[in-house]
């Protein structure tokens, strides 16, 4: 390795692009590895921005051969969870054995299955706690607040250093778990929001919505409590106090909620671009993974069960234009079997 690790960027779309163009603009060594379609915008160089004006065009190489991941120092996996075993497939066939996996993937099981899949590599875990959106071809946009947390590693390190003051800015923890869940008790919003049908700031702007979500994330958290996880503050907001907060009636919540996290009108989550693109969701690693926690524990996650089956459904050409009262009452009062 030289002084400047080698990083590529394996499945470059809204985070792979936006992180890795950013890093890429404070020198770091960056490759983007991703399909076709993006290489071609890229061509033309990154137009990266976030809500604070930032603004810059990065021009990091892109390519769609997987086989430069041989001169990498690390590989940074930006595919979404769907993707992860044939990812891991093609990093097991290419990447030198020594050569380090991040996963900036949602949800808390993908270095699991990485592990599984990749033995005897280390696999170090992260997550991107903003959301990124699409402004058009090439062009990525920041759209809510965050910096990416991280496992502590020599090579990160060397991120952290060059990326402090970017968007895309990187802090090395000694504990990614209780981040993770964090992360995930965000992501509940994920399966409300693609089946609003809505942007964010719609979605989050009326309470029938975040009383879904609400209870999804008092569900998890009382589930978390009894395995002993107690999930970290990774929003503007420490974890038990969320679900409260988002119960609060609009007038209270619309001024100070939408600005806390600094949402940006356009902003959507990954899920309702994946329901946008037609591809199959994450649901399967966030509300699922509550699910599967519950089963561990012995006990129930009605609600979120309630959303898998929801999710499954609008995958399967079911609807996803939910308006706030009826996606309640489906969730929160299903009918009687
Ligand atoms: N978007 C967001 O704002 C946020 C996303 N995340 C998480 O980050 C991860 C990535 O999400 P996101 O960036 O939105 O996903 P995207 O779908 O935008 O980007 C992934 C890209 O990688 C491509 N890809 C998949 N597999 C491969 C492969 N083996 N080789 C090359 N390219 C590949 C995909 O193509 P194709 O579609 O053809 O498979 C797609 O273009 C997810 O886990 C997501 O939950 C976290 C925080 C915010
Ligand atoms: C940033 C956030 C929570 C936004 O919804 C996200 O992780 C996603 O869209 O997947």
């Amino acid at each position: 390795m030289t002084d400047t690790p080698k990083i590529a960027v394996l499945g470059a779309g809204a985070i792979g692009c936006f992180v890795g163009g950013t890093w890429a603009t404070t020198g770091l060594d960056v490759v983007l590895i991703g399909r076709a379609r993006r290489a071609e915008e890229a061509a033309k160089g990154l137009h990266l921005t976030d809500y604070d004006d930032w603004e810059h065009t990065s021009f990091p190489p892109f390519t769609t051969d997987p086989s430069v991941m041989h001169d990498a120092d690390l590989i940074v996996l930006t595919v979404k969870s769907t993707g992860t075993e044939a990812a891991a497939a093609q990093i097991g066939g290419h990447a030198r054995a020594e050569t380090p996996v991040l996963s900036l993937q949602n949800g808390v099981s993908n270095p699991d299955v990485l592990r599984r899949l990749l033995p005897g590599r280390t696999i170090l875990h992260g997550t991107v706690p903003f959301n990124v959106v699409s402004e058009g071809p090439g062009r990525w946009h920041k759209a809510t607040l965050g910096h990416i947390f991280a496992d502590r590693h020599p090579l990160l390190h060397a991120i952290h250093h060059e990326a402090v003051g970017t968007p895309a800015e990187l802090e090395e923890v000694d504990d990614m778990e209780p981040i993770a869940w964090g992360k995930l008790l965000l992501n509940l919003n994920n399966a409300v929001n693609a089946l609003s049908g809505l942007t964010l700031r719609e979605e989050l702007s009326q309470r029938p919505y975040r009383r879904v979500l609400a209870a999804a994330m008092r569900e998890t958290l009382e589930l978390l409590q009894v395995a002993g996880i107690r999930p970290a503050k990774v929003g503007a907001m420490a974890p038990n106090l969320v679900p409260t907060f988002l119960s609060l009636p609009d007038v209270i919540f619309r001024p100070v909620g939408l600005r806390l996290q600094k949402i940006d009108p356009k902003a959507r989550s990954s899920m309702a671009d994946d329901f946008a693109e037609g591809r199959p969701s994450e649901i399967d690693m966030l509300n699922g993974e509550v699910v599967r926690l519950a089963q561990r524990l012995g006990r129930e996650a009605p609600v979120n069960a309630r959303l898998v089956e929801l999710v499954r459904d609008a995958e399967a050409g079911g609807r996803r234009d939910w308006p706030a009262r009826d996606l309640a009452s489906a969730v929160l009062d299903p009918p009687k079997e």
